[in-house]
């Protein structure tokens, strides 16, 4: 194969003596070694083919593009070639290591600025010159920044990373949803409308804020979280009070890469005309600093390991696996977590039914986050102290599910449309993508006053975005969203007449305060009727929903599947709708007999399956507690024998009461909808003997 280096490499494995291992990652284990034939030390990346699980070719033919790479920041390779089951690629050998093990030996509270700006220097010229030539690295951090016993700084990793793990095509043929969250730009997490050089520089100022303070934002989190926390947080930056030690300067250049719409972030070659480079030291003052009194990478590397094990047994009580996972894998500077898409389905699925679940957002992030939206102008969404029990005594699952579900709602503030991107992996139909990003910006009048609150626009927050680009105003069209939905959104499953409290705890709490999940029970009990939603539409003072779309409201949605209000009419444009007050007449020419048939059959079974539900309904409010309520007659006043003992079943008896309330109206709803049925069943058979005498008269 191929390789511009003058000297030879040999592309025997006999010809090489493996020495020490110097790092790993997710399929590889990179050696010191020695090419026997040239003397000369190396590094050999050796990658296991069936972890990669990938087709060599496709491996070969990205090394082969990495070889033919020729700039002093980007680590070059020699030559490659398979050896068994894995596949060799022979390096420059990179004595200091990688700057995320130079931080985790001597640094682990990140590096001084001038360290800083003249490593990023360096990347940042590695960069400009992979991506005049086309190229995106997709891979920027610092466990890819090696540096050599010269200082000289050299990007890693290129091409074998975006070939294995980051190809479109295969990606997806994979089923994997691969990346290094911590570090990966919005839209490559959206995968929207694909994602292009602009994605390294948000992971290059992800890399910046991770050589200033020793670890990325968000590292310690899962990935799951890690994907919701960048699409719904105000982007990362150094903190005006933690990062005093920080210039202006270095703040608006990590801030300028850091805007989540990548047509306002800076190219490369802009970035490198920005002032925090100016000043920048040399590569030997890198020697002096930070690679002075380093051991041997073997060294390091093997405490580091060392360390990593022992943590591991120190934290396995206090963390979940995911938690030690994510930790585990970031202090091996791993590139890609691999995300299980099909569990991912499987969870996406379950959260359909999970209407109104309530965010229970990671407490320490929320606090830690504060400080960073005092400077940006968000305002997140406080925690209320029972939210703050639920997010403490829930399960992970659930966790977890919630998490998922405020990932598609975080979709909602972004400036493009949401969900779209989770269609590849979550099997996201159109619906969803729908029903996720109608609401942004459309009506804010129509939303409820908790939703118009969040629906402010962020003056800082545009500020800040406004800001950050002054010096690079030249780029594309802004895209930032003018209004920002801090708050929770819900999905809108219109026509339940389970109430949303009930659904949103979904779960029974018993006398001695445990919760247990009944949400299977209200899975199948859910009604999805439309004729209740319209009316709900109705009752919101004829405002147009949030929901509307040109194809009609949706008013059903499950899945993949929605049925919006135009379906649920089966006659279209039709004049007869029973509940608009508009013309029923059979007489009206432009309605046919046939044609008006499915819509009353369905009119009749939607009132069946809602007098069942309501039936059911009042099962369950009979059942969780073990209390006796007594509903003498949910169609009129209800009576409610409770005696308060606890704070909490005075909160339960206010949800009852209110409940039954809702019960109530959907009982009066009910009878209203039973006379409408009775009228229209008339209708119906006046129709029926209409076609009838009309078929007799067509046979004679
Ligand atoms: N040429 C080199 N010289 C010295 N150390 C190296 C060299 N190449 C890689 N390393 C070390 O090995 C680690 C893993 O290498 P690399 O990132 O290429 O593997 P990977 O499997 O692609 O990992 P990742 O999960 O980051 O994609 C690096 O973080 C670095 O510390």
């Amino acid at each position: 194969m191929g390789h511009i280096s003058e000297k030879k490499f040999p592309v025997n494995p006999k010809d090489y003596k493996l020495y020490e291992e110097v790092g790993d990652g997710v399929s590889a284990t990179v050696y010191r070694a020695l090419c026997i034939p040239l003397n000369e030390i190396v590094a050999i990346k050796v990658l296991d083919l069936e972890k990669c699980n990938n087709d060599l070719d496709g491996i070969r033919r990205e090394v082969q593009t990495m070889s033919m790479i020729d700039h002093p920041n980007v680590l070059q390779a020699h030559c490659s070639f398979s050896a068994g089951h894995s596949l060799w690629v022979v390096m420059p050998y990179m004595a200091g290591g990688s700057c995320l093990h130079i931080m985790k030996s001597a640094y682990p509270e990140g590096f001084e600025e001038p360290v800083i700006a003249a490593l990023l220097l360096e990347v940042l010229k590695a960069l400009v010159y992979l991506h005049c030539h086309g190229h995106i690295h997709r891979d920027v951090k610092s466990g890819n920044i090696l540096v050599d016993t010269n200082g000289a700084v050299k990007l890693a990793d290129f091409g074998v990373s975006a070939c294995m793990f980051d190809a479109g095509d295969r990606q997806r043929s994979r089923n994997t949803f691969v990346g290094t969250p911590c570090w990966m730009a919005p839209e490559v997490m959206q995968q929207l409308h694909g994602y292009d050089f602009k994605a390294d520089i948000w992971s290059f100022g992800i890399t910046a804020l991770e050589l200033a303070h020793g670890h990325a934002p968000f590292s310690k989190y899962p990935p799951m979280k890690v994907l919701l926390m960048t699409l719904q947080n105000a982007p990362p930056g150094l903190d005006y009070e933690r990062d005093r030690r920080f210039s202006k300067s270095f703040k608006e250049m990590v801030a300028a890469c850091l805007v989540k719409d990548p047509k306002k972030r800076p190219t490369s070659e802009k970035l490198l005309k920005h002032s925090f480079f100016k000043n920048a030291r040399s590569n030997e003052y890198l020697t002096r600093t930070i690679l002075q009194g380093l051991s041997p990478l073997g060294d390091r590397f093997r405490i580091l390991k060392e360390k990593e094990a022992e943590f591991l047994v120190q934290n396995k009580a206090m963390y979940g696996d995911k938690e030690q996972l994510s930790q585990q894998e970031y202090m091996r500077g791993i590139s890609a977590w691999n995300f299980n898409l099909e569990d991912l389905r499987n969870q996406a699925a379950l959260i359909q039914d999970f209407d109104g679940v309530p965010n229970t957002e990671d407490l320490d992030a929320c606090s830690k986050q504060e400080d960073r939206y005092e400077n940006v102008g968000f305002a997140p969404q406080r925690l209320s102290p029972e939210r703050i029990n639920h997010s403490n005594a829930e399960p992970l699952q659930e966790d977890e599910l919630n998490d998922l579900q405020n990932l598609e709602n975080s979709f909602a503030s972004f400036p493009i449309r949401p969900l779209q991107a989770l269609k590849g992996y979550f099997d996201v139909g159109d619906d969803d993508v729908n029903a996720s990003s109608s609401p942004n910006c459309k009506d804010a009048s129509a939303l409820n006053p908790e939703q118009q609150l969040h629906l402010q626009p962020s003056p800082r927050a545009e500020e800040q975005e406004t800001k950050k680009n002054d010096w690079e105003n030249s780029e594309g069209s802004c895209l930032v969203p003018k209004y920002v939905i801090s708050g929770q959104r819900r999905k809108f499953y219109s026509g339940s007449l389970v109430p949303e409290n009930v659904l949103s705890s979904s779960r029974k709490v018993s006398d001695n305060g445990d919760r247990e999940y009944i949400q299977s029970n209200y899975q199948t009990d859910r009604n999805y009727s439309g004729s209740l939603l319209y009316r709900q539409k109705r009752d919101t003072n004829n405002q147009t929903s949030v929901e509307d779309t040109s194809e009609g409201t949706v008013v059903q949605q499950k899945g993949r599947f929605k049925i919006t209000s135009t379906e649920l009419n089966p006659m279209g444009n039709c004049s007869l709708n029973p509940f608009s007050g508009g013309s029923t007449s059979p007489t009206t020419p432009t309605v046919s007999p046939a044609s008006v048939l499915p819509s009353l059959q369905y009119i009749l079974q939607t009132n069946t399956i809602q007098r069942e539900q309501i039936l059911k309904l009042i099962k369950c409010l009979e059942e969780p507690s073990g209390h006796h309520y007594e509903l003498a007659d949910v169609g009129t006043s209800t009576s409610v024998q409770i005696s308060p003992t606890s704070l909490r079943e005075r909160e339960l008896e206010g949800q009852v009461v209110h409940l039954q309330q809702r019960v109530g109206s959907a009982v009066e709803e009910l009878q209203r909808l039973k006379m409408k049925n009775a009228q229209l069943e008339r209708q119906l058979n006046s129709y029926k003997e209409g076609e009838n005498v009309s078929k007799e008269i067509e046979q004679l």
